[in-house]
């Protein structure tokens, strides 16, 4: 089998092992026992097992995507762009930039980077993905797309050509489909949650349309699918070593994909595992915080409360250390079956994610009532600095070194066994900088530090942040806007939309008393420098 899990340095204790192979937790979860989580997680597990069919069930969509994307191809339609939130994009993301295919990913309110994904219309098919229908942010992008298309003078029937719509049976987003006359709708399996439906259509239109080989990923993922009853198999094991790490309290789960010379490897792993992990056992106080490294030798790698995951191929001589071989169809399958796996160690729910829908309330109240008004506490250069959770108490803001001393702050209030969530509400291309934040900052603590783009991270570690141990201290970035750009039909913009979703994220870890250092960037190119300097 090419699916190979090896861990070092650290031990499942033999109770762990002994009772997931008592209770028969192989083969009840491939008979989707929905049992297996206990009395309160069954409604919910019996409508979300789904995944583990999609190796086979998906098979049907490979011919019917090969022809599609043959047609878009002869009308000169080779630009493909994903409208998706979390697990409606994530997955798509991976798999193109492991098989090196163009796709644009738009998951972001950010009015900058909307606006540069709005070119080349003339050679542009539009994904809107949306399992519920009802993400506003996916929602606006179809808007906005709709509106450039019919601005760029094509006519109802040409601008519903130009999009492909995946949803589940019955969502308002198939209404709108319907309605807009898109070119194709691809129902997908209500049985499977987002953050599992790497396999589904969720995962492949978008990157069969661009180019990848989604015939391979279910090949690979069917190969390990016919283990998976096995009481020894391997993805088993990696969900026994998650679960049983952090029960021990190695609860920081570092991720990163194998480095290769040949560059065959696959690219961007940790950002799909991350939502995984994080939205389905980040709740009930408990979880296992994922944290995404640069590479595996990065800032972050060790530490008393860490385990790092290699994806991919060899870890460095690091321990603890787990080494995750095999393809990429093989990794999606085998993370989802472990983390179902780990969420029954971990005596969690897998497959809810109760805590997401706060901010989005706290975001949608915002833009009802206004942006709450918050002088800062200083202007330092380029940034505005403002605090909450008492984290700027005594801290000297007229100094020099204002920032190095806030930051310093909010590092001293990261609690023993806790974690620095940086949370950066920035165009991930134009503002990519701001993403060395996060080893810039590991270095500078014993404390595990992640990096998010906000509001993406909202739909992923947003969950582990208000429903996981209370041990997150929270440094929120935002940036001036250039030119705001409208949502169409609707009384906000995206900037509007920004900056609510930052506002309501921060009211909903204020209300937890969590500390956070908000810095916003009245320049975000020499806010972003000023910031890095005062690291280095
Ligand atoms: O596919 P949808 O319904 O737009 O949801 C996108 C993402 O939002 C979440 O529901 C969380 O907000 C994720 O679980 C999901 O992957």
């Amino acid at each position: 089998m090419s699916f190979e899990v090896r861990v070092e340095g650290l031990e499942v204790p033999d109770d762990v092992r002994t009772s997931l192979a008592a209770d028969d937790v192989a083969a009840r979860l491939t008979r989707k026992d929905a049992t297996l989580w206990g009395p309160g997680a069954e409604s919910e597990a019996a409508i979300r097992l789904g995944w583990l069919d999609l190796p086979s069930s998906s098979r049907s969509l490979v011919e019917q995507l090969a022809q599609l994307r043959e047609q878009l191809q002869s009308e000169g339609l080779d630009r493909i762009v994903l409208c998706g939130m979390g697990g409606s994009s994530l997955a798509p993301e991976v798999i193109c930039r492991t098989a090196g295919v163009p796709l644009v990913v738009l998951d972001t309110t950010d009015p900058g980077q909307v606006a540069a994904a709005m070119i080349d219309l003339e050679r542009t098919v539009v994904v809107v993905s949306s399992k519920s229908g009802g993400t506003v942010e996916t929602d606006s992008h179809r808007r906005a797309f709709q509106a450039s298309f019919a601005a760029a003078g094509l006519d109802e029937q040409q601008v519903g050509a130009r999009f492909v719509v995946v949803t589940d049976p019955g969502s308002p987003l198939a209404d709108t489909a319907a309605a807009m006359g898109a070119r194709a709708v691809f129902l997908a399996d209500p049985t499977v949650g987002g953050r599992y439906s790497a396999l589904s259509a969720f995962g492949l239109v978008p990157s069969a349309l661009a180019g990848a080989d989604v015939g391979a990923l279910l090949d690979e993922a069917e190969e390990l699918a016919e283990h998976l009853t096995d009481g020894d198999n391997p993805a088993l094991e990696l969900g026994a070593v998650l679960g049983a790490a952090a029960v021990q309290g190695r609860d920081k789960l570092a991720l990163a994909d194998a480095a290769t010379e040949t560059g065959t490897a696959i690219e961007g792993f940790g950002d799909w595992a991350e939502q995984l992990i994080a939205e389905s056992t980040g709740k009930e106080g408990r979880g296992i915080l994922p944290v995404v490294l640069e590479s595996a030798t990065a800032p972050g790698a060790t530490g008393p409360d860490t385990l790092l995951a290699v994806v991919g191929g060899d870890a460095p001589a690091s321990a603890p250390c787990l080494t995750v071989r095999g393809p990429l169809g093989a990794q999606f399958l085998g993370w989802e079956y472990a983390t179902a796996v780990a969420g029954r160690v971990l005596g969690i729910n897998p497959f809810d994610q109760p805590n997401v829908t706060e901010s989005k309330e706290n975001t949608q109240a915002i833009l009802s009532s206004g942006l709450p008004d918050e002088p800062p506490a200083a202007t330092i250069g380029a940034i505005e600095v403002r605090g909450s959770g008492g984290v700027l108490d005594g801290v000297d803001l007229s100094a020099l070194d204002g920032v190095s001393l806030a930051v310093d702050a909010l590092l001293t209030a990261v609690p023993e066994r806790g974690y620095l969530a940086v949370m950066a509400y920035l165009d991930r291309l134009a503002d990519a900088s701001a993403a060395d934040l996060r080893s810039a900052l590991a270095s500078r603590t014993e404390h595990a530090v992640t990096f998010g783009w906000g509001p993406r991270f909202l739909h992923s570690t947003g969950q582990y942040h208000k429903g996981g141990p209370q041990a997150g201290a929270f440094l929120q970035i935002t940036g001036a806007a250039g030119e705001d750009l409208p949502v169409p039909d609707q009384p906000y913009t995206f900037g509007s939309l920004q900056a609510a979703q930052a506002a309501g994220d921060r009211k909903a870890l204020a209300d937890r008393s969590r500390p956070l250092l908000h810095l916003h960037l009245t320049d975000r190119a020499a806010g972003i420098g000023q910031l890095l300097a005062a690291l280095a």
